[in-house]
C-alpha cells in the first residue's frame, strides 16, 4: 500500500452537476516534482495542507466558486510533471497554466523556465487560433522565506521576459494566499476573454466592408507584429478545437485549412495582437461571453473530482520538451 495520501481520499466528491455555474475556467499546474502543485490544489479545494501526496497522480478536480460576485466553475488539473507528451494536451485543455517552482529550489526555477520556453516554442507550431491562454509563473513555498534561493525580482524579470503573469504563494500558510492565487487566475482568464470579445467585434466591423477570400485560395498567412501593452498573458493558437468551436453557434466556422497551409499559419500571438489572414479576415474566435468585473469575493465549498488516466512515461528525447524532463 502506498505511503502517500491520495488527493481523492482527502476530498469530498460532489458528483451532481445540475446546479454548477455555467462559466468554466480550466487551470493546469505544471512544474518540477515536489514544488507543491498537489499541495496548492488540495489547499484550494479543501483549505487544508497535507504533507504527502501520491506523486504519480494526475487528476482533474472542480470547485464552484464566486469571484467578483460571479459564479464560476474552477476546474483544476494537477499534473505529476514527468511526461513531455502530455504538454500539448494540457495546453489545449487549459484556459490558464500555472508554471510552478519552489522559491527554495534553483533547479525547479530552471525547469519552470524550460516550460516557458517549451510552451513558447510549441505555440509556434500550432494551427488555427482558437484558444487564448493565460500563463502565470508561480513561486511556491513562500512560507520558507529563510530558505529562499530565487529572489522575487528574478521571478518577476522572467515573467516580464515571457510576457506572463507572476505570483508568489504558499500552500502551507493561510488559505487566503491560495484563494488569492486562484481568484486572480480567474480574473486574468476573464480579462482575456473580454479582450477576445472586444477584438472580435472590432474585426467584425472592419471585415463587414472586406471582401472575404475563401480559405482554400489563401496561399500565405501572416501575423501582425505585437503591439502589446499587457503583461499578463501569452496567447497562442491550438489545433483541433472543433468541440469548442462548434458550440459557438453565432460565429461561422472557417472551412478546413489544407494541411500544406497549416504549418505556415502558426504564430505566437502576443498580448493584444491576433493572428489574421492576408485578406484581413480573422481566425480569432470567441470562447465565452464578456464578464463584468465586480467587487468582493466569497467562496463556496462544493468540490468534485474526476480522474484522468495516469499517462505512460515517455523516453523520447526528440521533442521540444526534452530539456524540461531530462
Ligand atoms: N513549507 C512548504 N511545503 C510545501 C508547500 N507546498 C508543498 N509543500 C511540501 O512539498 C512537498 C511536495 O509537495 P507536493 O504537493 O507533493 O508537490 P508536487 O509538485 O505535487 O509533486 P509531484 O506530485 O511529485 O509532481 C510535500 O512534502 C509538501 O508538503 C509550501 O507551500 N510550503
Amino acid at each position: 500500500m502506498s505511503k502517500y495520501k491520495s488527493i481523492n481520499s482527502s476530498i469530498k466528491t460532489h458528483q451532481s452537476t445540475a446546479s454548477l455555474p455555467k462559466e468554466e475556467v480550466n487551470v493546469v499546474l505544471l512544474g518540477k516534482q515536489n514544488v507543491g502543485k498537489s499541495a496548492l490544489v488540495v489547499k484550494y479545494l479543501t483549505k487544508r495542507f497535507i504533507c504527502e501526496y501520491d506523486p504519480f497522480l494526475e487528476d482533474t478536480y472542480w470547485k464552484p466558486d464566486i469571484v467578483d460576485q460571479q459564479e464560476v466553475l474552477v476546474k483544476v488539473m494537477d499534473t505529476y510533471g514527468k511526461d513531455e507528451k502530455r504538454l500539448p494536451y494540457y495546453l489545449k485543455w487549459a484556459d490558464a497554466v500555472l508554471i510552478t517552482y519552489s522559491i527554495t529550489q534553483q533547479d525547479s526555477f530552471e525547469i519552470a523556465l524550460a516550460y516557458l520556453d517549451a510552451i513558447t516554442s510549441y505555440s509556434k507550431s500550432l494551427t488555427v487560433s482558437t484558444n487564448e491562454l493565460v500563463l502565470m509563473l508561480l513561486g511556491n513555498k513562500l512560507d520558507l522565506e529563510r530558505l529562499r534561493v530565487i529572489p522575487k525580482c528574478e521571478g518577476e524579470a522572467i515573467a516580464a521576459k515571457f510576457s506572463c503573469a507572476f505570483c508568489e504563494t504558499t500552500a502551507a500558510d493561510d488559505y487566503e494566499y491560495v484563494q488569492h492565487l486562484f481568484h486572480r487566475t480567474v480574473r486574468e482568464v476573464r480579462k482575456e476573454r473580454e479582450r477576445v470579445v472586444a477584438s472580435n467585434s472590432i474585426d467584425e466591423e472592419s471585415s463587414s466592408t472586406t471582401t472575404i477570400i475563401p480559405m482554400n485560395s489563401i496561399v500565405n498567412f501572416h501575423c501582425p507584429s505585437s503591439s502589446s501593452s499587457s503583461n499578463s498573458s501569452i496567447h497562442f493558437t491550438l489545433s483541433n478545437e472543433t468541440d469548442k468551436l462548434s458550440s459557438l453557434s453565432n460565429i461561422p466556422l472557417p472551412p478546413p485549412i489544407p494541411v500544406n497551409l497549416i504549418q505556415k499559419s502558426t504564430k505566437l500571438i502576443k498580448p493584444n495582437s491576433q493572428i489574421s489572414m492576408k485578406s484581413s479576415s480573422t481566425t480569432n474566435l470567441l470562447l465565452s461571453p464578456p464578464i463584468k468585473a465586480g467587487s468582493p469575493t466569497t467562496t463556496t465549498n462544493n468540490i468534485s473530482a474526476s480522474t484522468t488516466p495516469n499517462t505512460k512515461r515517455s523516453s523520447s528525447k526528440t521533442s521540444v520538451f526534452y530539456k524540461i524532463f531530462k
